[in-house]
């Protein structure tokens, strides 16, 4: 139509125009290039334990389900060992990692508006980080109490080893206290019998896939990662996502000229959280490789994969969820 501009794209691009048919993709599901991506998760692990199961380096050497590792003085390289830096440092407090990765992405890169604005797009991407954040808190740290993971590891027949002993128990008058793993290591017991959902592959997981569908659509350009994602329009209508880009209002649209120069993953903001990402998925490889059974690490990942599809894909099938949270690259 004469006079109107082409729907654009965060960095103020004119989009690739898509065949105006109904896409066939569901709304709440990843588009094909999407899928490809996450299954990264799926072969990291198997690659991982496969490698621990077969190789020489780690079969002969006795593994100890109550520490999900090998015995310290046994640890087959330095990654297997639980005090190495990078567990300490990096993945230990892996949320405020990710956290750092995010801001630092959302207000450094030009498609988010001017200086440090808190444009629209800013506030939906804090919006996404608030909802991955609750994500995290129930699953590892409070949920009404002790989070998911220590709940289902009782459900499952687990306790702590000095609850077994009801003298011990009845000395320290704390009963209650070692519903957690956390109270129950603190107590100086062993946390035993259950099903122990890994941790770290759910919280390695979790953040390495928020910074990569954070900044993946708005630096790199494939139409599998921006356009061809599927939405509920307000009316019920389901669509491409190009058919949002073309709602954005002018004053959200950044100007081509201010990006011209900036290289897709060329700013710093970009290449940190790039290498927090590349590096939380070598930790989840190390993970796979030196701890944790098979189930529990793929019970790790259902769980990391369920919270993405919360953030990340029902937003896509909701409009009212989505006018909150809005999507990564419009
Ligand atoms: C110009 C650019 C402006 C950009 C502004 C950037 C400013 C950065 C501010 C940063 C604020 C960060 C606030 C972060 C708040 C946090 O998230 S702190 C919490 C950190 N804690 C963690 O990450 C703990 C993670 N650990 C766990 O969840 C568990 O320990 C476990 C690993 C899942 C399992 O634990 P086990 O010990 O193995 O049981
Ligand atoms: N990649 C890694 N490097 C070092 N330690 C790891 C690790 N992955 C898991 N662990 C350790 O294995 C145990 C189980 O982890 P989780 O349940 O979080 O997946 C934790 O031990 P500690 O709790 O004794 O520190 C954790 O530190």
């Amino acid at each position: 139509m004469a006079g109107t501009s082409p729907p654009r794209t965060t960095n103020g691009t004119a989009i690739k125009k898509l065949p105006q048919t109904t896409p066939q993709q569901q709304p709440f599901l990843p588009t094909t290039l999407e899928s490809l991506l996450l299954a990264i998760y799926p072969v990291i692990l198997l690659l991982g334990s496969t490698y621990s199961l077969l190789s020489p380096l780690t079969r002969g050497i006795a593994y100890e389900p109550t520490l999900q590792s090998h015995a310290p003085h046994l640890a087959p390289s330095y990654f297997a060992r639980k005090r190495n830096v990078f567990n300490l440092y990096f993945v230990k407090i892996g949320w405020f990692w990710t956290t750092v990765a995010v801001l630092v992405f959302a207000f450094t890169h030009p498609s988010f508006g001017p200086g440090l604005a808190l444009t629209r797009r800013r506030v939906n991407v804090l919006v996404r980080w608030a909802g991955a954040t609750l994500c995290w808190m129930v699953t590892t740290q409070w949920f009404f109490g002790p989070p998911l993971i220590d709940r289902s590891f009782r459900l499952t027949g687990g306790a702590c080893e000095i609850m077994a002993d009801p003298a011990r128990v009845e000395e320290m008058g704390a009963k209650e206290e070692f519903v957690t793993s956390a109270a129950c290591k603190l107590a100086g017991g062993v946390w035993k019998g259950g099903h122990d959902i890994s941790g770290h592959v759910f919280l390695l997981v979790l953040g390495s896939a928020i910074i990569g569908l954070e900044v993946l659509p708005v630096v790199w350009k494939l139409p599998g990662l921006r356009e061809l994602r599927t939405v509920v329009m307000p009316d019920g209508a389901v669509k491409h996502a190009s058919a949002l880009s073309a709602t954005v209002p002018e004053q959200d649209r950044v100007a081509e000229k201010e990006m011209k120069g900036v290289d897709a993953a060329g700013s710093l903001g970009t290449k940190f959280a790039l290498a927090v990402m590349g590096l939380k998925l070598w930790m989840l490889l190390m993970t796979a490789v030196f701890f944790h059974t098979w189930f529990e690490k793929f019970t790790g990942l259902g769980v990391g994969l369920f919270s993405i599809w919360m953030v990340y894909l029902l937003p896509r099938a909701v409009p009212q969820v989505r006018a909150l949270t809005g999507m990564p690259g419009i």
